[in-house]
């Protein structure tokens, strides 16, 4: 706490800068208001004003000409009044709190220290002349961040400042009073952390704008790499850093980048919505978010029915004894990896040798263009040429052949059949069209006997003119052109190649029964166990037109390659967030798909809960690779702030490569173990822990399951016991909602609460090796509390856990 008279006159400071907010959105006010009114004037008034002549050639030209400088001049209104309103609502939002943050900074070779406030926008006196309040993204703001009192130094794009930092404060400012004011030694004082990371949990990400740590400021502010990868502990911030690094990139970037230029990829649908206030928050307009899936589904959903992540983990955690569920799971694994990916980028180049697979062209019935027809012209192309360029050459031969055929077809016996059944309107359309076309023909009839009166000569063709064959000619032609639409349309897709047929062969080598593991054709990779059968689920899932998850990516990546790729070259900036859970074909998928973007991928390995996951930064990462080491800068986050010293603690057991984890030195309980003798008690015993919670003030509350199976077990029990506004979350759940949620391990990604309940850690629930990950990813998620049931014994998971780190309940009988 700084002295009473320092305090007076910050609160002096602040009501002389509220005020001046205040008069300028005073000044804005009537403008916003003003623009408004104009703007709805003009759209009204807009058809009024120009009047389309369409009598001569000039009129129109003038019409047209007019319609365009009254578009031109709406839209410069428009943008402005955007601008203008952008303006009123930064001006409003520093209103309520002007700033968070100040530094007193006195630079090498001036004689004085300037004191620069930080907020989340800056504010310029009237005079133009002094900064009342820096915004945060400023190159001095990062003083701020980056240092503690004493020397210190900041980048700005001439060059490197020095001086020394005087001094360093922090505000907590609400109405225009402030409610505390720490002077920090620290990097960013500890006690406005403490107090920031002890409130409770909210179903909407917060903005960590006042607080953000050193390390997650270099996150922030790295702009030299094509990658940046973010290997951080469960808690340490990592998506908090992403969206103010979205926030800092717009600002840095504001005469080059727009915000519908970044994506972020997030974990699932409700995720989106989880972090869809941070950037309003800050002033900036969202991001694009999506989900791979959403992404896969526009691509492919019309073609396959597709399984997504979820329904896949259900599988993997619940159909063990499936007879097909080890090649399944290896068949997962081996999707998602290099290998495969290595193996497809072989298979692709081997195309333009042979391999490829046409579907014949048809037409009722009939085989127009045959598959072996397409392959020998594809053959016969250049082989110098590649095969998505091939495949444009036969695309263009096989659209002139289908018109050809149109025409051709225009006498068929289906064609004159159809004349009988035309109806009035086509009729009236036949007409119309040959009506328009007389006007042409009149007009050259006229020429022509203008022509043949001054040459004193007779046109030969003269009044021939047959209106009824002409409409019948008409009418067939409208026959076939309609009839060979799709036809067309699929030839424009490229549905002539037979992409199905092509991802099956990948699969058709045959594995020796005798081996396990043998070299593939190519020799440079192994195949996985079970190959064979892997092949068979492959197939057979394809043939019912369907593609499971692992197959998904894989499939898109194969057509794109051989068709040639749709990229979205207009995105500047593409996030992912829980990276580990993506697969190496995603990340080439995204290297391709946004050509001329720069990545940011955050993730923790030890949270991989998926069968196909990456590392994030290792020797063996594929995303180190994407852009390579020279590119790609690795940031690591080891410090959690999410939980309390004793949920970190304990959690950091459960996981050999979380041992070097530091906890924010926030206290709480310790984790608790409830063990119960029967489902049942267990049920009992949760809803009465439940109610305690409840009555502790705690309203964000986490039951997590395994499975969605369990998730909807808890939810009955637990109604059944009387425990009230219980809300189970599903994949289908559009959005998170504050309260107390049921929800499985994989859909509570990224989120958090103030307190866990475990629902089943008994060791029948969580024993294998695979799901340790899915435990501790479970546990992370807790705030202040941490609490697990089980029944008879728990979780081997627990084992390497000290039992000073958590504490024991056995039922009360
Ligand atoms: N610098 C900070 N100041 C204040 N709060 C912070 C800071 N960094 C992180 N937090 C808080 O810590 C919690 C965890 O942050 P976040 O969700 O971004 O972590 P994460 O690394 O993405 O976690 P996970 O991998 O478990 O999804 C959030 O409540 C966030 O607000």
């Amino acid at each position: 706490m700084i002295e009473a008279r320092e305090w007076e006159q910050e609160q002096e400071r602040l009501s002389e800068v509220s005020a001046k907010l205040e008069d300028r959105i005073g000044e804005i006010e009537p403008e916003i208001e003003g623009l408004n009114e104009q703007a709805v004037d003009i759209r009204r008034k807009f058809w009024e004003e120009v009047s389309v002549s369409t009598s001569t050639n000039e009129d129109f030209e003038e019409s047209v000409y007019s319609i365009e400088q009254q578009e031109a001049l709406l839209s410069e209104r428009e943008r402005s009044h955007q601008n203008k309103v952008r303006k009123y609502h930064k001006l409003k939002r520093l209103s309520e709190s002007p700033y968070f943050g100040r530094i007193d900074f006195r630079e090498d070779g001036t004689g004085f220290a300037e004191s620069v406030y930080i907020g989340v926008s800056s504010f310029v006196d009237n005079d133009g002349l002094e900064f009342l309040i820096y915004d945060w993204r400023t190159p001095i703001a990062s003083l701020y961040y980056d240092h503690s009192p004493g020397r210190a130094d900041y980048e700005t794009p001439n060059g490197s400042i020095s001086g020394k930092m005087e001094l360093k404060r922090q505000y907590q400012i609400r109405d225009r009073q402030i409610l505390n004011v720490f002077d920090t030694s620290d990097t960013i004082g500890d006690e406005l952390l403490q107090q920031v990371l002890g409130g409770a949990a909210d179903n909407r990400m917060k903005s960590i704008v006042a607080t953000i740590q050193k390390e997650q400021n270099a996150i922030i502010r790295e702009d030299k790499s094509r990658m940046v990868i973010v290997q951080g502990a469960a808690g340490s911030g990592k998506t908090s850093a992403a969206l103010q690094r979205v926030a800092y990139l717009l600002y840095s970037q504001r005469d080059r980048l727009r915000a519908d230029q970044v994506v972020l990829f997030s974990p699932n649908p409700m995720f989106n919505g989880y972090v869809s206030t941070v950037l309003p928050e800050l002033g900036e307009e969202n991001m694009k978010q999506t989900t791979f899936q959403e992404y896969l589904e526009r691509r492919l959903g019309q073609a396959f029915a597709l399984e997504d992540p979820f329904d896949q983990m259900e599988y993997v955690l619940s159909q063990s004894s499936d007879p097909g569920y080890e090649a399944r799971l290896s068949g997962i694994r081996y999707k998602a990896s290099s290998g495969f990916l290595q193996e497809m980028q072989r298979y692709v180049e081997g195309l333009e040798r042979g391999g490829m697979k046409f579907r014949a062209l048809t037409f009722r019935g009939r085989e127009l263009v045959s598959a072996e027809r397409m392959r020998e012209l594809f053959y016969g192309y250049n082989a110098s040429l590649r095969t998505a360029n091939r495949l444009a050459k036969l695309q263009e031969w096989l659209l002139a052949e289908v018109k050809r055929l149109e025409r051709e077809e225009r006498y068929a016996k289906w064609v004159d059949e159809g004349l009988n059944y035309i109806d009035t309107e086509q009729y009236e359309e036949a007409y119309g069209e040959l009506h328009q076309e007389r006007h042409v023909f009149e007009f050259s009839e006229q020429y022509a006997a203008a022509r043949a009166r001054l040459n004193g000569t007779r046109r030969l063709d003269e009044g021939d003119f047959d209106f009824s064959e002409r409409q019948e000619a008409w009418l067939r032609k409208d026959l076939a052109r309609e009839a060979f639409e799709p036809l067309k349309r699929g030839v424009k897709r490229m549905t002539f190649v037979d992409v199905t047929a092509l991802y099956m062969q990948l699969f058709d080598q045959e594995q020796s029964p005798e081996s396990d593991r043998v070299s593939s054709e190519a020799g440079a990779s192994a195949l996985p166990p079970c190959w064979n059968e892997i092949g068979r689920q492959t197939r057979a899932k394809l043939e019912r037109g369907e593609l499971y998850c692992e197959d998904a990516t894989p499939y898109l990546y194969l057509k794109e390659m051989v068709e040639g790729l749709r990229s979205s070259s207009d995105i500047r900036q593409v996030f992912v967030d829980e990276g580990q859970d993506y697969s190496a074909f995603q990340y080439a998928f995204f290297k391709k798909m946004f050509p001329s973007a720069r990545m940011t991928v955050l993730g923790d390995f030890s949270q991989a809960i998926f069968t196909q996951s990456t590392e994030l930064s290792g020797p063996d990462s594929p995303l180190v690779h994407l852009y390579g080491a020279a590119d790609t800068r690795v940031f690591r986050l080891n410090r959690s702030y999410r939980s309390t010293r004793e949920i970190v603690g304990f959690t950091k057991a459960l996981l050999p490569e979380a041992a070097d984890i530091e906890p924010f030195d926030r206290e709480g309980a310790k984790p608790l173990l409830i063990g119960a003798e029967s489902p049942k008690q267990k049920a009992e015993l949760i809803a009465a822990h439940l109610k305690q919670l409840q009555a502790e003030g705690f309203d964000s509350i986490g039951i997590v399951t395994r499975t969605a199976a369990e998730a909807r077990e808890a939810l009955e029990q637990l109604a059944a016991l009387g425990c009230q506004d219980l809300k189970e979350i599903t994949k289908t759940t559009p959005e998170f909602k504050k309260g107390t949620l049921i929800l499985p391990v994989y859909l509570a990604k990224g989120v958090e609460f103030d307190a866990v309940l475990i629902y089943d850690a008994s060791a029948n629930a969580y024993n294998r090796e695979s799901e340790r990950k899915l435990f501790y990813t479970a546990c992370t998620r807790a705030m202040h509390r941490l609490t697990l049931f089980c029944i008879a014994d728990p979780t081997p998971f627990i084992d390497n856990a000290d039992l000073s780190l958590y504490d024991s309940a056995a039922a009360a009988q």
